[in-house]
């Protein structure tokens, strides 16, 4: 029997493995993590992700063929593929800092595994890392062998929160970078039989390591290049009267461009966009590729400007000042059916009127008051690393209140500000969240997600990103000076 060995139980290798294990009954798939907690909540009952559809799978699984454990070493040794999924954040410090790739984690796992193997093993990028990491993978795993043979394969997750169990199991591609040589190419069938016990032939591409590693990165930062791309046309959209939407729907009927990935937004988040293009920019620059470091770059700071933005519109058209104004922050997850909240908008958007010292009162239907209090108390890019190192005791903020549902969010509120998608959303009683508001009562919506018309027929004054703005919007300064 095949056994496979997932370092790291994350968003990532938690649901792929547990994807691989319901397609393959004959396959033992174990995912081993260094945070204890974690690995207990995916052995509970209380899954430590939220993603639609994964618990029935797990509980499918668990206890068959698939298991979860803090055995790191044993697992490891016992097994014919090893997967490595752990966090690649940004480097917070020395060479590169801010910009490129942290691999301590990588690193660590890689000499862990030459250390206790004692027979052959496939070695699989699961996580994002730069182009060239295997190169120094396989130094790092062959330094030490002991004869040992050891492939690496680069195999890059394209998987989205929220629909994820989805994406895996109708994948558009499973990648597989491998070496050349004929052991390469043996590694590279041996992981292609096992995606293609449900993923048709077709749609698996194999490929050379530096070209599937780099096509995690391009397809990234080409998707997020969409959003900011729209973003950018969603600030003329306001300056001239035009709808975004509109605009989005219409480039988007143009069958070489396509109409997904073009909804205007506050801003991209998620833990890898921002991180993969900076990683990328570092890339370019080490390569020597300075204008095309900048063109990337223009990307995740069109993404700071939209925030930035956004704040400013509601700060202007609150009087210039929110100043001691209780403001509802509905949504704080980065999108709608996960409760992830790395490098979500919202922090920035909840820091930037806490700096102009709003009351906010934050809902959110997936995301816990502790991690709203650590989000708005962790400091730039120290988030994307294992939990437990985290540091875990954030400074209580007195102008917080984080509550359980949209209408106590919105009670006694001068401004509500729509930061997720979540579908609830959409359907409240805006007529009964008005009644109960300050006058004059403002919605900005940062996900487009509210009818505009019907909520200013009930009274509000409606910000929504790219829209044709509101009479009291429309001679304030769109950005501050
Ligand atoms: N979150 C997402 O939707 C996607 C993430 N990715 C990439 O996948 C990688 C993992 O991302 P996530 O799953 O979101 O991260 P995560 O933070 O949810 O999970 C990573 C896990 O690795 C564990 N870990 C770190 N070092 C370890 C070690 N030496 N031994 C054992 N466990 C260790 C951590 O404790 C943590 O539980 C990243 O490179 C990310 O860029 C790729 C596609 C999608
Ligand atoms: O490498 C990764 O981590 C993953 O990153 C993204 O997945 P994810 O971040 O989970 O979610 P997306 O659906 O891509 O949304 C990212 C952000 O962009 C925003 N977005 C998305 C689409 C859009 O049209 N407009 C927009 O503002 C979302 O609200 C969210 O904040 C990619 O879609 C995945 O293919 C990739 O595997």
């Amino acid at each position: 029997m095949v056994k496979i060995c997932c370092i790291g139980a994350g968003y990532v290798g938690g649901p792929t493995m547990a994807m691989i294990a319901y397609k393959c009954s004959d396959v033992q798939v174990v995912v081993v993590d260094i945070a204890a907690a974690r690995i207990n909540a995916w052995n509970s009952d209380r899954l430590p992700i939220f993603e639609p559809g994964l618990d029935d799978v797990v509980k499918a699984c668990r206890g068959k063929n698939l298991s979860f454990s803090t055995d790191v070493e044993a697992h490891v040794a016992d097994s014919d593929i090893i997967f490595v999924s752990v966090n690649t954040p940004t480097k917070t410090r020395g060479l590169g800092a801010g910009k490129a790739a942290d691999l301590t984690y990588w690193e660590s796992a890689a000499r862990m595994i030459a250390d206790v193997s004692k027979s052959d093993k496939i070695v699989v990028e699961k996580s994002t890392v730069p182009v060239k990491t295997a190169e120094a993978i396989e130094k790092i795993l062959t330094h030490n062998s002991k004869g040992i043979n050891f492939q690496i394969l680069s195999n890059p997750e394209f998987l989205a929160e929220g629909t994820a169990m989805d994406d895996l199991a109708n994948p558009d591609r499973v990648l597989i970078g491998g070496r050349e040589t004929p052991e390469g190419q043996r590694a590279i069938a041996a992981l292609k039989a096992v995606y293609a016990r449900w993923v048709p032939e077709d749609r698996i591409l194999t490929m050379n390591l530096w070209s599937a590693e780099l096509s995690k990165l391009a397809a990234n930062a080409i998707l997020a290049q969409r959003i900011s791309s729209i973003n950018a046309m969603s600030a003329l959209c306001e300056a001239t009267g035009a709808d975004v939407s509109e605009v989005a729907y219409a480039v988007g009927k143009d069958s070489r461009i396509g109409s997904r990935f073009l909804n205007a937004s506050v801003g991209f988040g998620g833990s890898c966009f921002q991180k993969d293009i900076l990683s990328l920019v570092y890339i370019c620059e080490c390569h020597g590729l300075p204008e095309v470091a900048h063109y990337w770059k223009q990307v995740v700071q069109i993404n700071d400007y939209q925030k930035t933005r956004f704040v400013n519109r509601v700060v202007s058209s609150m009087f210039n000042t929110v100043s001691g104004k209780k403001v509802a922050i509905l949504g704080f997850a980065f999108k709608k059916d996960t409760g992830d909240t790395r490098e979500t908008p919202a922090i920035d958007v909840c820091r930037g009127l806490l700096g102009d010292k709003a009351q906010l009162s934050i809902y959110d239907p997936q995301v816990t008051e502790d991690q709203i209090r650590r989000d708005l108390a962790t400091g730039k890019f120290d988030w994307d690393h294992p939990q437990h190192l985290v540091p875990s005791s954030p400074t209580a903020c007195k102008q917080v209140s984080v509550v359980w549902d949209a209408y106590s969010a919105t009670a006694g509120a001068h401004g509500i500000c729509i930061m997720t998608e979540w579908e609830e959303f959409k359907n409240l009683d805006y007529k009964k969240i008005y009644d109960g508001m300050e006058k004059p009562a403002f919605i900005f919506d940062g996900r487009n997600v509210v009818n505009v018309e019907e909520l200013r027929k009930i009274g509000f004054i409606v910000y929504s990103v790219g829209k044709p703005l509101d009479p009291w919007v429309k001679d304030l300064p769109a950005v501050a000076y």
